[in-house]
């Protein structure tokens, strides 16, 4: 048969059964009609070896959007654009294109070597209402079959595994947001740092290790559960400023698809505001509280001030009015007040949250802050090596060797300079040249950099020398004296 003669009878053959079809729906009572389909149905289960599982769209009395839905949704993204020949395209939180399949599309998916099938569809209501959103009436379901010799491994460990996959996949297409606290309230802005852990300076290895850690805690909900702690995990960065320790903790959002939080100290009231803040942050957030030592000064710093005042008001009465308005507004969180939020109420909160600290002093910090269970991991971002450099090259001049690297490495082992200031140099001005150029200004201001810490060093030495020397002639004196 031609091809066109084969269409032509399918055509056919379709439009008598539609024909069929329409006569009994119209001519057989709506009760027979029922009757008919229930029967046929057992009769079908007695002989037809599959299991079929139903997942309707809106679920309830109020018909709420059902979370199995949506997950079987997401989890059916990736299969569905590789086997359905007719797809849906949406763009999800103003960024991805996200694919599902249409409806009455199928595709299949393999568990543990058994092969199930998922069809979509939708049913539309009978009631034929006036509506602008005729949409409304149609109600989406996705089918599962599967063989009935698989019942127990499909409804129990397949199931389990769809749902937390779509949830997890929903997480990471989720839009992020980055929360700062304003005052005792948090407002947010849609989170959207370009920083991974592939583009951040550091030693590969030192880089894997912090990278292992994340994906392992985040995936330690069961093994924090067995050991009675609450899943949190603590981690300091320290370091001088422009080593990266920001840009690090964008990039451990970025990974793990956490919101981030970040907590202004010194704009909290009291310990009791401080709570509130952290109580409200929600599951899969990152807390960042930066400069950790400033903030945390601050108590220190307003009684100072405090004392100040109430010295200057001997000396003028009008200072009272301004003193009471200081007073009542600056923070009193306390460290311990930090600390028993931290081991305490905290803890208590469901879902896994990371709290990072940064600080250019670790030195200055209270060893009880640091301990391990409080701050689990504590990571150095120091001064750029030439394993820092070479990505920084890979991510601003796109390269992967050159010659001048030899001396730009050399040039690193005898001075200290930042990432954020290697970065900077490594910036293309212009289009011509551009490599060549950005590492001859790298090499230029890294010599720079060693000549004035050699000045610098001789300067310190002539001052020693002379202040010994005067020390000098004052023993001397005063042993004339005597
Ligand atoms: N390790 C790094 N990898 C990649 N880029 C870096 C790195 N360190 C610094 N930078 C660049 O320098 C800029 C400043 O870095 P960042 O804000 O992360 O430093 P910081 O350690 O948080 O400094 P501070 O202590 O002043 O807060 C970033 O925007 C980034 O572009
Ligand atoms: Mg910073």
């Amino acid at each position: 048969m031609v091809p066109a003669d084969m269409f032509a009878h399918l055509g056919s053959t379709i439009g008598g059964l539609m024909f069929v079809w329409a006569i009994f729906q119209q001519y057989f009572p709506y009760e027979l009609r029922r009757h008919i389909e229930k029967y046929s149905q057992r009769l079908v289960g007695y002989v037809y070896p599959y299991i079929q599982i139903t997942f309707n769209e809106f679920t309830g009395e109020r018909l709420m959007r059902s979370e199995a839905y949506s997950a079987i949704e997401n989890y059916l993204s990736s299969k569905s654009s590789t086997q359905a020949k007719r797809l849906k395209a949406d763009i999800k939180n103003n960024q991805s294109l996200v694919l599902s399949m249409d409806d009455h599309e199928e595709v299949s998916d393999e568990f543990k070597g058994v092969k199930v099938w998922w069809a979509s569809g939708k049913n539309i209501s009978k009631q034929q209402t006036f509506s602008y959103t005729p949409l409304n009436d149609e109600k989406r379901y996705y089918k599962l079959n599967f063989h009935k010799g698989q019942r127990e491994l499909i409804i129990g460990p397949y199931l389990t595994h769809v749902l937390k996959e779509g949830k997890a996949i929903r997480v990471r297409n989720r839009q992020r947001k980055l929360y700062t606290n304003n005052g005792s309230h948090w407002s947010h802005v849609v989170f959207e740092h370009p920083a991974t852990f592939k583009t951040l300076a550091m030693e590969p290895e030192k880089k894997q290790d912090i990278i292992d850690d994340l994906m392992a805690f985040s995936k330690a909900e069961e093994f924090y559960a067995s050991i009675g702690r609450a899943w949190k995990r603590g981690y300091l960065l320290y370091g001088p400023p422009g080593t990266g320790k920001s840009t690090m903790i964008a990039a451990m959002a970025n990974l793990l698809g956490y919101d981030l939080y970040d907590l202004e100290l010194t704009a909290v009231k009291d310990n009791t505001e401080l709570r509130r803040l952290l109580i409200e942050t929600s599951s899969k957030s990152i807390i960042v509280i930066e400069d950790i030592d400033c903030s945390l000064d601050l108590t220190g710093q307003r009684r100072k001030r405090k004392e100040k005042v109430e010295e200057d008001e001997e000396k003028d009465p009008r200072e009272k009015l301004a003193k009471e308005e200081r007073e009542t507004k600056p923070s009193q969180v306390t460290l311990s007040g930090l600390l028993n939020f931290i081991d305490g109420l905290w803890s208590a909160c469901r879902g896994e949250r990371l709290i990072v600290f940064t600080t250019n002093y670790v030195e200055k910090l209270d060893a009880a802050l640091i301990r391990k269970g409080r701050m689990d991991k504590h990571i150095e971002l120091s001064y750029c090596n030439f394993e820092s450099f070479k990505v920084l090259a890979r991510n601003y001049l796109k390269l992967e060797a050159h010659h001048l690297f030899p001396k730009v490495r050399g040039l690193l082992e005898q001075t200290n300079m930042t990432p954020a200031d290697v970065a900077e140099h490594l910036m293309p001005k212009s289009l011509a040249g551009v490599a060549e150029n950005c590492l001859h200004n790298l090499i230029q201001a890294l010599e720079q950099e060693i000549e004035n810490g050699k000045l610098k060093a001789e300067e310190e030495g002539k001052e020693k020398k002379s202040a010994a020397e005067e020390k000098d002639q004052d023993t001397e004196a005063s042993s004339d004296r005597k």
